[in-house]
């Protein structure tokens, strides 16, 4: 079969053009010929040519080679990524070297081996193609760094526990700091982290947020560190790992205080040395990321030397940022409502909405377990529903929410849930059981159900908790 190519020939010797047109003719589809070089620009633009052969000398008795330069840097400075293959006498080999040089791809010599043409046209279309997947994927690449960095949701609340927050990241971003981000589930530790990274000199670069807490354990080091092709089972081919990907960028480790001991130490060694090795190589490869980490684990259990490394502590927490669960700034409730009521309204096409008194005394008043993500959830849910413009303390359902935060007491599954058959219901309640038996750490309440964080928000989302 013929190779989807569009080909050019030039040459002041019609034999040449002749011979070569009917030799490619067989492999590519499409092959012109041009006897006049002072052609070229209008063939150029007329087509899009994949290779183009060009003699070095036109005219009896030429051999200097001049022309052929002259020609080849006139194609290049018309098509800056056009693929040259100069067509030497027998004996130019330094004329067609100089000829590499200015920018050509290779050389064929006449009288030419048709096996030796062919062969050359064709690995010069492989780098042609190769060079426009290359520029395909530098595009899409590109697109995914400018997705990774777009700025994230704004950050509402200006109570001075806030404001303290917004001091800590517009220092510590510009620094390079390894930075830890503490906070209860929901209180916008990812938020934070991508403020210190659009606030860095990374800011161009990708944002990649790793979570640790959804990982398996055997694909931990893959994740992270990438692997190589047949490395074990279900290594299919190359996988570059998340720190090799967030080269030159930041990466968000969340949920660092889910990672098991032995992990930790993995982690450690290669944030020390600065270069990770994929599973199935044996050849370190340096990177330079900047790392911000972040866990829903309270302090005093990440100073405990059973349960997370020291070590691996220090190199992380570098800058600590602490973040105040919502009920501690209950000042800032009022404005975050309001924000998002003002999205959803738009998104739903509910104009005109506002929060009654009743509805802010109350949200104001619920601790909010869930913090800014429950209340966001929990202001979509009464947009959605809202029977009228203005919404009350009783379209947002906080007596049942309620029940969140009375004293955890978890019983079994089984004897609680007996004598309800609604599975919706039933969902709903072991989702609930699981949130308040975990304190509502969403790792451990996900993982005793079953799921994963992300499925766990769902359903969270889902059943209004
Ligand atoms: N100050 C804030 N202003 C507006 N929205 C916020 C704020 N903080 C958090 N949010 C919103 O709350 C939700 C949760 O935020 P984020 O994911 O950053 O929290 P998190 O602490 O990382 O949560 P988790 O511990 O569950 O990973 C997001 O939708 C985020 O946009």
């Amino acid at each position: 079969m013929k190779h989807e190519a569009n080909i050019l020939i030039i040459d002041d010797d019609q034999d040449i053009l002749v011979a070569g047109k009917l030799l490619l003719k067989r492999q590519f589809s499409q092959v012109d010929v041009c006897n006049r070089p002072e052609q070229i620009p209008k063939l150029l633009s007329d087509t899009d040519y994949d290779v183009v052969l060009l003699d070095m000398n036109f005219g009896p008795g030429e051999s200097s080679g001049e022309q052929g330069f002259y020609w080849l840097e006139q194609i290049i400075a018309l098509k800056p990524d056009a693929i040259v293959i100069m067509i030497t006498a027998h004996g130019g080999i330094d004329v067609a070297v100089e000829a590499m040089k200015l920018g050509a791809t290779d050389f064929i010599s006449k009288p030419w081996h048709n096996e030796k043409v062919i062969a050359t046209v064709t690995t010069a279309l492989e780098l042609k193609r190769s060079r426009q997947q290359t520029q395909v994927l530098k595009a899409t690449n590109q697109a995914l760094i400018q997705a990774s960095v777009e700025p994230g949701a704004a950050m509402v609340g200006q109570s001075p526990r806030m404001q303290q927050i917004y001091n800590l990241i517009s220092k510590a971003a510009p620094t390079d700091a390894n930075v830890l981000i503490l906070g209860e589930n929901g209180t916008g530790k990812e938020l934070v982290a991508r403020a210190i990274h659009q606030q860095s000199q990374r800011s161009e670069q990708v944002f990649l947020s790793v979570d640790l807490g959804s990982i398996a354990e055997t694909l931990f080091e893959s994740e992270l560190f990438g692997h190589k092709k047949g490395s074990f089972t279900g290594a299919q081919q190359d996988r570059v790992g998340k720190i090799k990907a967030a080269d030159g960028g930041t990466l968000f480790l969340d949920e660092i205080g889910n990672l098991p001991m032995h992990l930790q130490a993995k982690l450690l060694t290669v944030l020390e040395q600065r270069k990770v090795t994929p599973v199935g190589s044996n050849k370190a490869e340096a990177f330079d990321v900047r790392i911000v980490a972040a866990t829903n684990y309270d302090k005093s259990v990440l100073t405990d030397e059973q349960h997370f490394r020291q070590d691996l502590l220090y190199r992380l927490n570098t800058v600590e940022i602490q973040l105040p669960a919502l009920r501690d700034r209950s000042e800032d409730i009022v404005a975050i409502a309001d924000h998002y009521l003002q999205q959803y309204a738009r998104k739903y096409h509910k104009s005109d909405m506002v929060l009654s008194d009743s509805a802010q005394s109350a949200l104001v008043a619920y601790k909010w377990p869930g913090n800014v993500r429950a209340l966001r959830h929990a202001i979509e849910r009464a947009v959605i529903m809202a029977e009228s413009e203005q919404l009350v303390a009783s379209d947002f359902q906080l007596e049942s929410e309620q029940v969140n935060q009375q004293p955890i007491s978890p019983p079994t599954q089984a004897t609680d849930l007996v004598g309800e058959l609604n599975l919706e219901a039933l969902e709903k309640r072991a989702v609930e059981q699981a949130l308040r038996k975990h304190k509502y750490n969403i790792s451990h309440a996900a993982k005793e159900l079953g799921l994963t964080r992300a499925a766990l928000y769902r359903r969270m989302e889902k059943h209004g908790l």
